[in-house]
């Protein structure tokens, strides 16, 4: 099961996605004559079109064509970014590690006024408002518009495009809703366009995208539309795509565009959890609590995500675990199909969830089924580290037999004195997961995080807050938390 890092059918926990999935090609399409796109829109989406820029200080350079932007402040979201350290070296012949992509996180709820939205801003979410009880019509159209007029891109998307027609409208709403929200837009954008990279998309196929979206929207959201929307819109695009192009064209300097790895062990451990450990063909940085995407043969260019299950191994063997869900495609194959010698392919590190190393502070975290896997890797990581910082591990499961890797979890706790692991089955206890941690603490002391099925994130923060831990010290990925939490 993926990570909720991310969209997906595999598991319904539609998490909006780093991946986002505007545009996905795969090779380039031809660049429109004359360097100009010929569009029935004509001259007025000629903004649309983003400049191409050297590999260098993209996020910087986002930051400041953004600024004018940022200076009107959140409007009436606010966020809770955490930046972790990435001090934690690895070894001088592989690449730079990767920076924890501060991704969204659940906006704090804010009782104060807010400053007012910019009038962009404003505009984009009424348009926003007028589609979206229609959004999947006019993500239908975006794509019908997409392959009429760029029919050479078709063959880039995935044959089934219903998982790809749910990320377009994540990504965008996630994108507009925060046109105002900086750091938020800027992290969540460079983490889209990093991730970009492994489709092969180029700078000149954003246009064709904006100008199908600008054109799907005018068309549904016509009660609304007029010259100083379209105007907003093109703006906000031009902003979107710009950070995007940036940040794929910095992370160019240190990464490959993806990674192909063997699958060395397949470990099923339940019916429908398998531990699958893979070799990449490359050194692949990461940091504990990381997540990355993942392609298997059975189903090309359909990606999901999941966590790394270890903390980086001096082996550089890398590890998942993954559940087979109905209709989970990719899931199903790696659970049922993948065996050793299978080649995947494996997309950049991202997320947030990682180890903040310049404090002592203890470490409260909750894994849900599935979700004990990036929990596991920061165990691991804070035991390298040689930290001596208590870490508490409430690892909760429907019953005993989907406690697939207490063992595991129980030989790190034997090892190690800080560790404490406390397994919370749903039939055997009476509270739920973030509930049980009521029953222990203080936890004032102590940083969160939380890995597991939406439901557990989202009820998990609200205990977290209302027993004291304050946002800026609770951690998880989410992206789909952020667009719930605001709309
Ligand atoms: N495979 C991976 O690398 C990762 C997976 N995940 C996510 O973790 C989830 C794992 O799915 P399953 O193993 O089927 O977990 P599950 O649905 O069986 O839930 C596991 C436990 O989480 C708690 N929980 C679930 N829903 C809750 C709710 N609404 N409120 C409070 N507590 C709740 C319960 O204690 C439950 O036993 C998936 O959504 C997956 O996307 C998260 C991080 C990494």
């Amino acid at each position: 099961m993926d990570a909720p890092t991310t969209t997906s059918a595999d598991n319904g926990t539609s998490g909006g996605s780093g991946e986002g999935g505007w545009f996905t090609p795969r090779r380039q399409p031809e660049p429109p004559a004359g360097g100009e796109q010929e569009t029935t829109e004509g001259s007025r989406l000629a903004a649309l079109r983003p400049v191409g820029r050297p590999a260098m200080n993209g996020g910087e350079a986002a930051q400041k064509r953004i600024s004018p932007v940022a200076e009107a402040g959140p409007a009436d979201v606010g966020t809770t970014e955490a930046r972790a350290d990435t001090a934690n070296a690895s070894p001088s012949d592989t690449p730079t590690p990767p920076q924890p992509d501060p991704q969204p996180r659940v906006p704090e709820q804010r009782s104060a006024p807010s400053q007012p939205a910019s009038p962009d801003a404003v505009r984009v979410r009424r348009t926003m408002a007028e589609v979206a009880p229609i959004a999947d019509k006019v993500t239908s159209y975006f794509y019908a518009l997409l392959f009429v007029r760029h029919p050479d891109l078709r063959p880039m998307f995935p044959a089934a495009m219903d998982t790809q027609r749910d990320r377009l409208l994540k990504a965008l709403l996630t994108a507009a809703e925060h046109i105002d929200n900086t750091d938020v837009l800027v992290a969540y954008l460079q983490n889209l366009g990093r991730g970009h990279r492994k489709y092969g998309t180029r700078p000149e196929h954003y246009p064709a995208v904006g100008e199908c979206l600008i054109g799907s929207l005018s068309r549904y959201a016509s009660a609304v539309w007029d010259e100083e929307t379209e105007a907003a819109w093109v703006r906000t695009y031009t902003t979107i795509s710009q950070i995007m192009i940036d940040a794929a064209a910095a992370d160019e300097l240190l990464a490959p565009a993806w990674w192909h790895a063997e699958v060395v062990s397949h470990d099923l451990r339940t019916s429908d959890v398998a531990v699958i450990t893979v070799r990449p063909d490359q050194p692949y940085p990461f940091l504990a609590g990381q997540y990355t995407s993942l392609e298997t043969p059975w189903w090309p260019r359909i990606w999901r995500h999941y966590s790394f299950a270890s903390a980086p191994r001096s082996d550089g063997l890398l590890s998942f675990h993954v559940k087979a869900v109905p209709a989970g495609w990719v899931s199903n194959a790696l659970v049922q199909h993948a065996r050793p010698g299978d080649i995947i392919r494996l997309g950049p590190p991202a997320g947030s969830m990682t180890v903040d190393h310049t404090t002592d502070s203890g470490l409260l975290c909750l894994g849900g089924g599935t979700g004990i896997a990036p929990i596991k890797a920061l165990v691991e990581d804070v035991a390298e580290h040689g930290e001596r910082r208590p870490v508490e591990v409430f690892y909760g499961a429907r019953t005993d037999h989907d406690l697939y890797d207490i063992d595991t979890m129980l030989r790190l706790q034997q090892i190690h004195p800080w560790l404490a692991v406390r397994p919370i089955v749903d039939q055997q206890a009476h509270v739920q997961l973030p509930d049980a941690i009521r029953e222990y603490g203080p936890w004032n002391e102590f940083d969160a995080y939380l890995s597991g099925p939406p439901g557990m994130i989202r009820s998990g923060v609200h205990t977290l807050r209302d027993i004291g831990i304050p946002s800026e010290r609770i951690r998880h990925d989410s992206v789909e938390e952020l667009v719930a939490a605001v709309n």
